[in-house]
């Protein structure tokens, strides 16, 4: 009974909830005393646990918000810059330095890395270089990026490291030893995209090597290569990698396979569709956009300004403009269509122009895309021969595989535009024959019958 009088009345309680009795407020959980002022109710005390908890939490809401800013905004630069601008993607792993520039394999064994990469396959995209890179893995002394594509001169040098590389000659002591400081920085950095090696590490990645192998790989020369595409077009590419190995007496080699731009560029587009996952944009309208684009920005006249704009483009600016002006619009065209320049990049002249201007040319080995289909063995001694790799047999089902083949279900392209873009190329392929016979680089390749078929 006398319990029973204890107990409290749901009237107490109503009025509990609605004025503690406590009155020593300092000495209250926040909660209870949030009551009192509901205007604060939702503010946390920091002289308590729970209030340390929504402190706490609030914190780390907050601390999400700004990184999702961040990275949003990371996203909005990287868009607006497009595919032929640099964005800083360094990760920690990336900026440390390695110690040196052999590969420790574990205690006692070492892997001969050179001072410089051997070999760059620098483009162009949809052009094979896949295929290319998994006949290089299937080579036993080879050794391709930790990243698949490593893009370390598009988007791995953050542009303020970069231009103070292109600038001019700087005068003075101060600022030339910084240059060199870089140089060897970036250098370091761009030799760090390779793995360190260790006795169960597999080139492939797949753990399947042993320790055996490891042992055989002692001491013996390896040969590193980076396949990444998107370095062909944009023009600050072999301006950095000019200015990162001007010096050395060892240099990159570069393999640039082409093909027809018209097949390029329609597979390239297809590549798009496939991976954006977004509405379906017809590739007519895509290529219509980047050629009112170009015409726009002057870079390409044509004859008669009342015809169809994209039979007569025959011209171009070259004539009017410094190449390192002609270098920015296309920079710039790459920017405005967010990567979706598929003509621009089939322009291989203008593009490869560059390379020869950065006095690349004795470096670089340029490959027709149709023989690594009909002479995929000449092609790939071609490659070993440029880099110096002992031979290697491929077996007759790798030579003959055919790598990223987009089986996607696409509509054919369409003959008449087909056409149109046969025409719209034609100068800039007949650009491309001149420009590599004039460096002699046309390897007895019949490129007039390459680049259209
Ligand atoms: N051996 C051989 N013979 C004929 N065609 C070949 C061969 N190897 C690759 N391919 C075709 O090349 C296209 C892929 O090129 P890439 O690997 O350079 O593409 S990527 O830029 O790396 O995404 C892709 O073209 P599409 O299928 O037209 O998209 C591949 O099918």
């Amino acid at each position: 009974m006398a319990a029973h009088q204890n107990l409290p009345t749901p009237h107490d309680i109503a009025t509990a909830e609605e004025e503690p009795i406590i009155k020593n407020e300092t000495e209250l959980p926040c909660s209870v005393m949030n009551r009192k002022e509901t205007r604060w109710r939702f503010l946390p005390c920091f002289d308590c646990s729970c209030g340390r908890l929504v402190g706490g939490v609030c914190l780390l809401i907050a601390v999400i918000l700004v990184l999702t800013a961040q990275v949003e905004y990371g996203e909005t630069q990287k868009n607006r810059l497009g595919a032929a601008s640099y964005w800083w993607t360094a990760t920690t792993e990336e900026q440390e330095q390695p110690q040196q520039f052999s590969c420790r394999m574990g205690s006692g064994f070492e892997v001969q890395l050179p001072q410089v990469p051997d070999l760059i396959i620098a483009g162009a995209p949809k052009c094979g270089t896949t295929t290319l890179a998994h006949w290089l893995l299937d080579h036993p002394k080879v050794l391709p990026t930790k990243k698949w594509e490593c893009h370390f001169f598009t988007t791995g040098i953050h542009p303020r490291e970069f231009e103070p590389l292109l600038e001019g000659s700087s005068s003075g002591s101060n600022r030339h030893e910084k240059k060199d400081n870089l140089i060897c920085e970036l250098r370091k950095r761009y030799l760090h995209q390779w793995p360190a090696l260790s006795p169960t590490h597999n080139k492939r990645g797949d753990g399947t090597s042993s320790s055996t192998r490891g042992k055989s790989m002692m001491h013996e020369r390896h040969y590193t290569f980076d396949k990444t595409p998107d370095y062909l077009y944009p023009s600050r590419v072999p301006a950095l990698i000019r200015a990162l190995f001007a010096e050395s007496e060892q240099r990159p080699k570069i393999v640039v396979l082409l093909r027809n731009p018209v097949e390029r560029a329609y597979s390239h587009y297809r590549m798009g569709q496939r991976m954006m996952r977004e509405e379906h944009v017809p590739f007519e309208d895509f290529i219509s956009r980047e050629i009112k684009l170009l015409r726009e920005m002057g870079l390409f006249v044509a004859h008669d300004e009342d015809s169809d704009p994209t039979t007569s483009i025959v011209g171009s600016k070259q004539e009017q403009l410094s190449l390192p002006e002609l270098d920015k619009l296309f920079d710039q065209v790459s920017d405005q269509l967010k990567g979706h320049n598929y003509l621009s990049r089939g322009l291989y002249a203008m593009q490869l122009e560059r390379w020869f201007r950065h006095g690349l040319g004795d470096d670089l080995l340029v490959l027709p895309f149709p023989y690594l289909e009909t002479q995929p063995e000449q092609v790939y001694s071609a490659i070993l021969e440029l880099v110096g790799m002992p031979t290697h047999t491929l077996s007759d089902e790798l030579l003959h595989k055919q790598f990223n083949y987009n089986n996607a279900l696409t509509d054919p392209l369409h003959n008449s535009t087909r056409n149109m873009l046969a025409t719209f190329f034609h100068q800039a392929n007949q650009d491309l024959v001149e420009l590599l016979e004039r460096h002699n680089h046309s390897q007895n390749y019949d490129w007039q019958k390459v680049l259209v078929e």
